[in-house]
């Protein structure tokens, strides 16, 4: 078998020399520097199909001995550097350039434009440098980071507890698992609700940059139907609504929370933001709609058993019953759906349209 010299292309910086071998699938690649001199030599499919294929290259100007080199299906890049930064005339010692030596249009730069290139990665160094001394550095970032991560991963297990456990009993008993949701799940669900006071405070003390009053919305209507609604109706315990109102939440909890801890880390996976700014878009308004039956249910009920209704002045009559202030109560669900549905759309169209989104 003969052995062959395979094309290379070259070209050079200030600083270094960038050499691209055009050689595909290459094996047992021999790649080293001796007496200022490059040694090539691997197994690969080039001009002249599948063969051994090497060459050497006496070199102009001094470079470092180590030669840093990378391989892809196509080709080899090598890069070797300089040991004083200049600009070199040509890449041999010898003046007539080898026949498989050829320059490196898709790199070349005359000596004029690698100098402004050099200028400008200095200047977006400096700049680089003088921004990160600017911003101080916040000495509470791991501490806070940790408050988060064990935040959301007490939510993660709280939600996936109720989730997983309202998905088995209904696998297991059908429909009849729908009425006693709440005996079995309640205590949990409370857990979690009353714990996530915290994402209203989250953002009020600047742990998260995201706006106040969406989460406002979020933790005080879910609050209200969860303690007043069903917590202190015995007759709405029963009810088939608790399971898909309980259902609904825990549905994105279980996606929203895992994202976040994964934010916490500085991670991203692609699917999980994808069903956590996504999934929002059935699930939220059918929650909404499943609070509301909730609270309609409940109004008759106040009105029998006559809790929390306003007292009156006997000569106006007894008590204005609880269900007008309910009433009211609906009409503001739907203007909350609204802003946090407009809200949570402008955070999905952020995500999306985000440079790194589009790069990943
Ligand atoms: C004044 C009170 C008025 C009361 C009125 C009452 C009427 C209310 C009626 C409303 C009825 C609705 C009841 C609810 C029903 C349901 O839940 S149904 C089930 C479906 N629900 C949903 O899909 C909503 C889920 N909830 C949310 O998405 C949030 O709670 C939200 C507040 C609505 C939106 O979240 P927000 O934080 O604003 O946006 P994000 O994009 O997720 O986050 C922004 C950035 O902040 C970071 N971040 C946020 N939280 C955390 C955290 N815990 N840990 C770490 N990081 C967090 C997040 O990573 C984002 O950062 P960047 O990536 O850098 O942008």
């Amino acid at each position: 078998m003969q052995t062959l010299t395979p094309h290379v292309y070259w070209a050079q910086r200030h600083g270094e020399i960038y050499l691209r071998v055009e050689l595909s699938d290459a094996k047992n690649l021999d790649i080293c520097m001796q007496d200022n001199s490059l040694h090539f030599k691997a197994r690969g499919h080039g001009a002249k199909g599948d063969n051994d294929y090497e060459f050497s290259l006496d070199l102009l100007e001094p470079v470092i001995p180590e030669v840093s080199h990378r391989s892809t299906q196509r080709l080899i890049n090598i890069t070797l550097r300089k040991q004083n930064e200049c600009w070199w005339d040509r890449l041999t010692l010898q003046e007539r350039k080898p026949l498989f030596l050829a320059p490196d249009f898709d790199r070349w730069l005359d000596e004029s434009d690698a100098e402004m290139e050099l200028h400008a990665k200095e200047e977006e160094k400096i700049n680089k440098v003088s921004i990160e001394s600017r911003v101080p550095k916040d000495p509470y970032l791991g501490l806070k980071k940790g408050y988060l991560f064990m935040y959301n991963l007490v939510q993660f297990l709280g939600f996936s507890w109720i989730f997983v456990n309202m998905t088995v009993r209904l696998f297991i008993l059908g429909q009849d698992s729908f009425y006693d949701t709440f005996h079995t799940i309640a205590d949990m669900m409370y857990f979690c609700q009353m714990v996530a006071v915290a994402e209203v405070i989250n953002p009020l003390v600047g742990l998260v940059k995201t706006g106040v009053f969406p989460a406002m919305i979020q933790v005080v209507g879910r609050n209200v139907v969860l303690f007043v609604i069903f917590g202190s109706l015995e007759a709405m315990q029963n009810k088939a609504v608790v399971f898909f109102v309980f259902y609904l939440w825990s549905t994105i909890e279980i996606f929203r929370y895992p994202f976040y801890m994964l934010a916490c880390i500085d991670t991203e996976w692609k699917l999980l933001t994808w069903v956590r700014y996504t999934i929002w878009i059935p699930l939220y308004p059918l929650g909404t709609l499943a609070e509301a039956v909730a609270v309609i249910q409940s109004m008759a009920i106040f009105d029998d058993n006559r809790m929390y209704s306003i007292p009156l002045p006997k000569a106006l009559g007894l008590s204005i019953s609880f269900s007008y202030t309910l009433k009211l109560y609906l009409a503001l669900m739907f203007l909350g759906l609204f802003i946090n549905f407009r809200h949570l759309f402008r955070q999905r169209r952020r995500r999306f349209r985000s440079r790194k989104w589009k790069m990943t």
